[in-house]
C-alpha cells in the first residue's frame, strides 16, 4: 500500500536537532512515534546530504515502517535516497522551495507531497493545482513560535479556520490542513472541532523530557477527553522548587514542597538562600555561592526529568544568572516564576543589579506570578496598582513586553472579593485574552506564603492539566482551603502559614469537596479556550455583525431544530431521572420551554423553506455528524451515567448560549447587533432574554449541587460529560461555514465509534 492512501496526519512531528539535544533526533522519533505521532518529517536546515542519508537510515530503523518519513525542503536529497533505496515517503515543501507540480512528477502518485499554505493568496495558488498534486497542507503558524524566527503572523484557531475553508484544489475537492506553529495541547480540541486534519508540532514534543508521553498526551487530547488529568494512568508531575528555605515552614521551599505535594505532583528543591525567619518577620539571609546552586540543578538535570520549575527567591544577580543559563540549557518544558521581588510591605528585596538580571530571566518563563508592587516594578509603572482595572492593564503591558502569561491578583487590594486573572496578550496588547477568577475575601491572618504556595500549585497543576485556566482554577480552589483552615494550625504569633494539607488531613483524600460555586467557577474556566474558540468563529462574527450568509444561517437552524427536538427529550430524560420535585419540574418545564420556545421560533424563521429538518414531510434535511455525534454524547451520558452525568452533558447548551446572547446583543463583538436593522436581531434577543438567564443560573445551580455532593469518580465523569458537550458546542457553531456537509468538523467521539459506544454502553 503506498504511503498516501490512509495518511494519518492527526500527530505530525517535524524533527529539529538542536532541541531533541543529546537525545539525539532518531532516539526523539522512536519514542514519539511509540507515544503516537502518526507522521514524522525530518526537518534540518544545517545538515549536509551526507548527515541526512545517514540520518535518513537511522529513522527508518527507528519508525520500523510504523508511520510514513518526510523530508522538509530538500527534494533532491530525496530523490537521491530513494534512488539509492531509503526508505522515504515523501517531501514538505514551502512557498519558496522547489514547486509542487515537479516534486509530484519527480515523486510519482503514490509519495507523499506536503506544502506550506499561509496566506490567503496561497490558498488561490493551491486552487489552481491539478487534483492530487499535494496531500495536505502545512497552515500556521497558530501562534508565535521562537521554532521558527520567520514565521508569518499568528492566525489562532479562528484564522486557521478560515484559511482551512479555502484550501481546496483545482476540482473543487477540500485539501486537509495541518495546524502547525506554537501548537500546544489545549489547542487540539478547538482544532479538532474546526475539521483540522492534525497538529503538527516541533518544540513541544523534541524539546520534551519525555517525548514519548508527550506524544501520548497529544494524541489523546486529540482523540479527546483523555487529557493527562482523566487518562487512566494520571501523570505525577515532577516539579522543581528552586527558592529560598523558611525555617519556619510557611513560605520559600518548605511551602513549595508542601504545595506540591498536597496537589499531586512530586517535589523537588534546590536552595538559593537560607533565610532566619518566622510568621513575624525576617532577621538574616545567608547566600550560598552561586556554584553550589548550580551543583545542585545539575546534579538534578543528569540524572531526572523535571517536568516543571517553580522558581521564588533567587537572591542576588549572579544566582538570577546562573538560574537562567540552566534554564536556556536544560530547557524545563514549564516554568512558573513567582519574582521575589518587593515584600508585601513594599521593601525591595533585590538589588538594581538582580532586578536588571531577573528582567532578563522573565522571557525564560511560561507565566509569571507577581503581587501587585512587583507586577508595578516590573510593568515599570509609576506604582502599584490602586485598583483592579489598573492592576490588568499593568498585567497586560507586561505580558505583551515580555511575551510571558501574567497572574494579576488582587489579594492585595482590599475590598470583599479577591480575584485573580491570567492575562495573555502574548500576541501583541490590544488582542490580551483575560480570564479572570473570582471569589470572596477570606478573613484571616494565616496569610504567610501564599505566594509561594500557589505558584508552586499551579506549575504542578498545570503539568497535570495540561492547560492553565483549569489549573489556575483548581490551584486557587485549593489555596483558598488552605486559607481556611491555616489558623487551626496554631503556628507563630504574626502572619501564620496556609495549612496545605487542609483537605487532605480532614477528608483523608486529594479531593477537597468543591462547593456548587467553586466547581462552576472551574468548570467554566476549564472550557475557556473551547469558548475563545467558538468567539473567534467566523460563524459568530458575521453572526455579530449581520455580514453572514441568510443560507448559512437558514443551514444552523436547520441543524438546530433537529438538536433542539432531541434536546428536549434530553431534558425530559432528566427530568424522568431527577431525585426531587424541584429539580425534576425545572428539567420538565425546560424541555417544553425547548420545544414550545426556540423550536417554534426556529420553525417560523424557516419560513418551511427547511421543513424536513423540523419535522415536515419533504426529505431534503440530513442532520450533520457534528450533530448526531452531540445527540449521541447526550443520549450516552444519561444511559451511561444517570442522572448526574446526563444534566452534566445538557448543561453547555444552556450556559454556553446564555454567555454568548448576552455578550452578542451587548454589543462586545461589535457594534449595533441590536439594532432593528439587525437581520438576526430577533434570534438575537431570545437569547439574552432575562427568563432564560434565569433558567441557566438554575440549570448552573442543579448541576454543579449534583457535582459537589457527588464522588470525586462521579464529579470527574460530569465534568468529562460538560467538557464533551461544550466541545461539541464550538463544532456545532463551526459546521454551517464549513465547505459542505462532509466537512462539517468531527469533534472527538463523533460519528460511528460513539454510536457503537452507546449501543456497546
Ligand atoms: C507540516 C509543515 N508545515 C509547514 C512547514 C513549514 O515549511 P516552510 O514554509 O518551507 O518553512 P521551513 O520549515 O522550511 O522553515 C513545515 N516544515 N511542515
Ligand atoms: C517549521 C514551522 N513551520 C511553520 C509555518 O508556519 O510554516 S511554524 C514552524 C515551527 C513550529 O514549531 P513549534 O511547534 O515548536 O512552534
Ligand atoms: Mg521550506
Amino acid at each position: 500500500m503506498s504511503a498516501r492512501r490512509a495518511l494519518d496526519l492527526s500527530l505530525y512531528l517535524v524533527t529539529d536537532a538542536a532541541l531533541c539535544g543529546e537525545r539525539g533526533v532518531a532516539a526523539t522519533v522512536e519514542a514519539a512515534v511509540s507515544g503516537g505521532a502518526t507522521i514524522v518529517q525530518l526537518r534540518d536546515k544545517h545538515a549536509s546530504d551526507e548527515e541526512l542519508l545517514a540520518l535518513l537510515a537511522r529513522l527508518d530503523e527507528a519508525i520500523a515502517g510504523r508511520v510514513p518519513l518526510v523530508v522538509n525542503d530538500r527534494l533532491e536529497l530525496v530523490l537521491r535516497a530513494r534512488a539509492a533505496g531509503l526508505r522515504v515517503d515523501g517531501v514538505h515543501l514551502g512557498q519558496g522551495d522547489a514547486a509542487v507540480l515537479r516534486a509530484r512528477a519527480e515523486l510519482g502518485p503514490d509519495a507523499i507531497v506536503g506544502l506550506t499554505a499561509n496566506t490567503p493568496a496561497h490558498l488561490a495558488a493551491v486552487a489552481a493545482l491539478p487534483a492530487g498534486t499535494v496531500d495536505y497542507l502545512g497552515v500556521g503558524v497558530l501562534r508565535p513560535t521562537s521554532t521558527k524566527p520567520d514565521h508569518p503572523p499568528a492566525l489562532g484557531i479562528a484564522g486557521f479556520a478560515a484559511l482551512q475553508a479555502a484550501a481546496r484544489d483545482a476540482a473543487g475537492a477540500p485539501v486537509p490542513c495541518v495546524a502547525i506553529g506554537g501548537v500546544r495541547l489545549e489547542d487540539a480540541a478547538p482544532l479538532r472541532a474546526v475539521g483540522a486534519a492534525g497538529l503538527a508540532v516541533v518544540s513541544a514534543i523534541c524539546a520534551a523530557p519525555d517525548p514519548r508521553r508527550q506524544a501520548a498526551d497529544f494524541a489523546a487530547a486529540w482523540r479527546g477527553g483523555a487529557t493527562p488529568r482523566t487518562a487512566h494512568e494520571p501523570r505525577i508531575p515532577r516539579v522543581l522548587s528552586i527558592a529560598g528555605s523558611d525555617p519556619s515552614g510557611g513560605a520559600g521551599i518548605q511551602a513549595d514542597l508542601k504545595s506540591i505535594a498536597a496537589v499531586g505532583g512530586y517535589g523537588m528543591a534546590a536552595i538559593t538562600a537560607l533565610t532566619a525567619q518566622n510568621t513575624r518577620g525576617v532577621r538574616s539571609v545567608h547566600v550560598p555561592p552561586a556554584a553550589s546552586l548550580l551543583a545542585q540543578l545539575d546534579a538534578l538535570s543528569d540524572d531526572l526529568i523535571v517536568d516543571a520549575v517553580k522558581l521564588g527567591m533567587l537572591a542576588n544577580a549572579e544566582l538570577i544568572r546562573t538560574v537562567a543559563e540552566w534554564l536556556g540549557r536544560v530547557r524545563p518544558p514549564l516554568v512558573v516564576l513567582d519574582p521575589v521581588m518587593v515584600s508585601t510591605s513594599g521593601d525591595r528585596l533585590l538589588d538594581p543589579e538582580a532586578e536588571a538580571a531577573l528582567r532578563e530571566l522573565l522571557p525564560l518563563a511560561d507565566l509569571v506570578t507577581p503581587n501587585l508592587a512587583e507586577l508595578a516594578v516590573l510593568a515599570g509603572a509609576d506604582g502599584p496598582a490602586a485598583d483592579w482595572a489598573s492592576a490588568l492593564e499593568q498585567a497586560t503591558a507586561l505580558s505583551a513586553r515580555t511575551g510571558v502569561l501574567v497572574l494579576a491578583k488582587g489579594g492585595h487590594l482590599g475590598g470583599a472579593e479577591a480575584p485573580d486573572a491570567l492575562v495573555d496578550a502574548r500576541a501583541g496588547a490590544a488582542l490580551a485574552e483575560i480570564v479572570e477568577f473570582h471569589g470572596e475575601r477570606i478573613a484571616t491572618r494565616a496569610t504567610h506564603g501564599t505566594g509561594c504556595s500557589l505558584s508552586s500549585a499551579i506549575a504542578t497543576l498545570r503539568a497535570r492539566h495540561g492547560a492553565w485556566e483549569p489549573a489556575v482554577a483548581e490551584a486557587r480552589r485549593w489555596l483558598r482551603e488552605s486559607l481556611r483552615h491555616g489558623a487551626s494550625l496554631e503556628v507563630g504569633g504574626g502572619n501564620g502559614p496556609v495549612h496545605h494539607f487542609a483537605g487532605l488531613w480532614t477528608r483523608g483524600g486529594l479531593d477537597t469537596a468543591p462547593t456548587p460555586a467553586e466547581l462552576g467557577a472551574e468548570w467554566w474556566a476549564d472550557i475557556a479556550e473551547l469558548r475563545r474558540a467558538i468567539d473567534e468563529l467566523p460563524f459568530i462574527r458575521r453572526l455579530a455583525d449581520g455580514s453572514l450568509p441568510r443560507t448559512a444561517f437558514d443551514e444552523y437552524l436547520a441543524q438546530d431544530a433537529h438538536y433542539l427536538r432531541e434536546y428536549a427529550r434530553a431534558l425530559a430524560e432528566a427530568a424522568r431521572l431527577a431525585p426531587d420535585a424541584s429539580a425534576q419540574a425545572f428539567w420538565a418545564a425546560g424541555s417544553r420551554e425547548c420545544l414550545t420556545g426556540e423550536l417554534a421560533r426556529h420553525e417560523r424563521d424557516l419560513a418551511g423553506a427547511l421543513g424536513a429538518a423540523t419535522g415536515g414531510a419533504a426529505a431534503e434535511f440530513e442532520p450533520n455528524a457534528v450533530n448526531l455525534g452531540y445527540l449521541d454524547h447526550l443520549l450516552a451520558s444519561g444511559a451511561r451515567g444517570g442522572y448526574p452525568e446526563l444534566v452534566a452533558a445538557v448543561l453547555p447548551c444552556y450556559w454556553i448560549y446564555d454567555d454568548l446572547g448576552r455578550r452578542l446583543l451587548a454589543g462586545d463583538f461589535g457594534p449595533e447587533p441590536g439594532s432593528p436593522e439587525h437581520p438576526y436581531a430577533d434570534w438575537l434577543a431570545m437569547y439574552a432574554e432575562p427568563s432564560f438567564a434565569v433558567s441557566t443560573q438554575r440549570a448552573i445551580e442543579l448541576v454543579t449541587g449534583v457535582a459537589a455532593a457527588a464522588t470525586p469518580e462521579v464529579r470527574e465523569r460530569m465534568h468529562r460529560a460538560f467538557r464533551r458537550s461544550a466541545e461539541f458546542e464550538l463544532a456545532f457553531f463551526a459546521a454551517p461555514l464549513a465547505a459542505s456537509a462532509d466537512d462539517a468538523p468531527a469533534p472527538p467521539g463523533c460519528g460511528t465509534r460513539a454510536l457503537s459506544a452507546t449501543i456497546g454502553a
